[in-house]
């Protein structure tokens, strides 16, 4: 019996109606019989072609955090149903007190491009852990997929010049600022202006300095030498206060003297105006005065269409400082995952598909238990993701059914290259995987999205990579439709 309290417990960051249910499961005896449940998302966001994995580690930290703290068991306690009566009984609340998880998660590592109906989590165990679990692990994965997804496209857009994520003043509170400077630099931020965010996850912090640094002196001048003055080392000055090329003349000068001091300018910042313009004018104003080396950054509202734009435009920017439509990102502000029983096991030990029906076909659940195989060809770029059932033995050679449209097929012969790519993470409660570094993930994000055909990742109207069902698992699929379907008449009937 866990008898401790702890104030910061997160285990009661959930939906009642877990609880309820998990209450349900436990007074009908059902709270040890085994289930999979799969966590996925049924399309892309941003109206993108890809979407990037994000959310594993602070999942994992959740799951070995997890118990219930006696001031959570307290608190349940006190909650009432509609004829003022505790809402949960005491054997219940021993339960949850005493309630150490033995579950077994397998995930799809962060930083990999995923896509949809791909179970990121697959989490098998009593059906009453499972369930407790859901919305939190939802709320972990959806967010930072969502914002590492958005950062992979303002990066991607950026071709190679650092982006640095500027979004704390207006992210959704403490720990959505926390979690999108996390997932952006999983994304390919280069660095985050988050102070706690570079103490909390080792993220590389950057930044220049605000208007009210030049409108607190006399004069443009007088503060550029102060600040050369406070940090000789890391000086970017902030060009636009008053006039933005009077600006970039005061920061050259500025640079001129940091210069017979033994120092370099690291550049300077536009925040407003026609950035492709003004770049192009600081530019040369900087190389002409011996600045080569100078770089521009640019902030002022980017998103990845912006910075494409900007880059048509020939913009000279080489630094991007993206913060709001990064953070909250605008213009999809949630992505859809959801998290779905696969399979339970029956009363002799056989695992049972679950289906649940929809009138769309697209969200109608795939049944069994999940998972992904990554087809590759001979030069190492990604083919086709097979989604297939691992209570269904597959052979070498497989069919893959496309999910949208089951006429289309593509034959696998035994000899292609794959990565399975659901990996275990957690055996019996145990984490059993080491975890990489942010910098790893990060790096990893970087080969994968090597490994897709650039139509793939194209912004507007991206090609669809294939993604499908194996054939085994397709024809189950298709027959438990048809007999729900098929039951639920008889029953309308009766
Ligand atoms: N060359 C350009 N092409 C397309 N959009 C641009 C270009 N230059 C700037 N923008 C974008 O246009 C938007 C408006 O910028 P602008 O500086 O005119 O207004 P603002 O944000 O109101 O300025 P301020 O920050 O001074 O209030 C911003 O999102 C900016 O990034
Ligand atoms: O535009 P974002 O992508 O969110 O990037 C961060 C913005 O935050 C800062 O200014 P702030 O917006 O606070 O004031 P300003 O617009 O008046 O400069 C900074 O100068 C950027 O413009
Ligand atoms: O360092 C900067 O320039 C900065 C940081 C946060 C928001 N806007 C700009």
């Amino acid at each position: 019996m866990n008898t401790t309290p702890d104030s910061n417990s997160l285990t009661l960051l959930t939906d009642l109606y877990q609880l309820t249910m998990a209450y349900g499961y436990w007074k009908h005896g059902k709270a040890d019989q085994s289930a999979v449940f799969h966590l996925f998302f049924r399309s892309s966001p941003f109206r993108g072609g890809y979407t990037i994995a994000a959310g594993l580690e602070p999942v994992l930290d959740f799951l070995r955090a997890f118990r219930f703290a006696s001031d959570d068991i307290d608190y349940l306690r006190t909650l009432q149903g509609n004829d003022g009566q505790p809402l949960f009984e005491p054997a219940f609340l021993q339960y949850l007190a005493e309630l150490e998880l033995t579950l077994d998660l397998d995930a799809i590592a962060e930083g990999t491009v995923v896509f949809p109906h791909e179970p990121l989590l697959r989490v098998r165990g009593s059906i009453l852990q499972c369930q407790i679990l859901e919305t939190a692990l939802l709320n972990i994965i959806n967010f930072q997929t969502l914002i590492a997804t958005k950062a992979a496209r303002v990066t991607s857009a950026a071709k190679g010049d650092a982006v640095l994520e500027f979004g704390l003043r207006r992210a959704q509170g403490i720990d959505g600022a926390l979690a999108a400077s996390r997932a952006a630099y999983i994304g390919g931020c280069a660095a985050t202006s988050n102070v706690l965010a570079g103490k909390r996850y080792g993220i590389p912090v950057k930044g220049t300095h605000a208007h009210s640094w030049v409108m607190s002196f006399d004069s443009e001048p007088t503060a550029f030498a102060a600040y050369a003055e406070t940090m000789p080392n890391n000086c970017v000055f902030l060009v636009d206060t008053y006039d933005t090329l009077q600006g970039v003349r005061h920061a050259i000068d500025a640079g001129k003297r940091l210069r017979e001091s033994g120092h370099q300018m690291v550049g300077i910042r536009l925040d407003s105006g026609d950035l492709a313009w003004l770049s192009i004018e600081a530019r040369r104003m900087l190389d002409d005065a011996g600045f080569q080396n100078a770089a521009i950054v640019a902030s002022n509202d980017l998103d990845e269409h912006l910075i494409q734009s900007l880059k048509l435009q020939g913009a000279t920017i080489s630094v991007w400082g993206v913060g709001t439509k990064l953070v909250t990102a605008y213009d999809q502000p949630a992505l859809g995952g959801v998290y779905k029983l696969g399979a339970i096991q029956d009363a002799a030990g056989n695992w049972q598909p679950k289906i649940k029906l929809s009138e769309q076909l697209i969200k109608t659940s795939t049944p069994g238990v999940q998972q992904v195989r990554r087809y590759y060809d001979s030069n190492g770029q990604a083919t086709v993701d097979m989604i297939y059932n691992q209570l269904q033995p597959i052979s070498g050679d497989c069919t893959v059914v496309a999910l949208q449209d089951a006429t289309h097929r593509t034959q696998i012969t035994a000899s292609t290259p794959y990565d399975d790519l659901l990996i275990p993470m957690i055996r019996n409660g145990q984490v059993v995987a080491d975890s990489p570094s942010l910098e790893d993930i990060r790096n990893r994000t970087q080969q994968q999205l090597q490994q897709f055909d650039r139509t793939v990742l194209r912004f507007d109207n991206p090609h669809k990579y294939r993604v499908g069902l194996e054939s085994e698992l397709h024809e189950l699929k298709s027959q438990m439709v048809l007999e729900t379907r098929q039951r639920a008449k008889q029953e309308s009937q009766q």
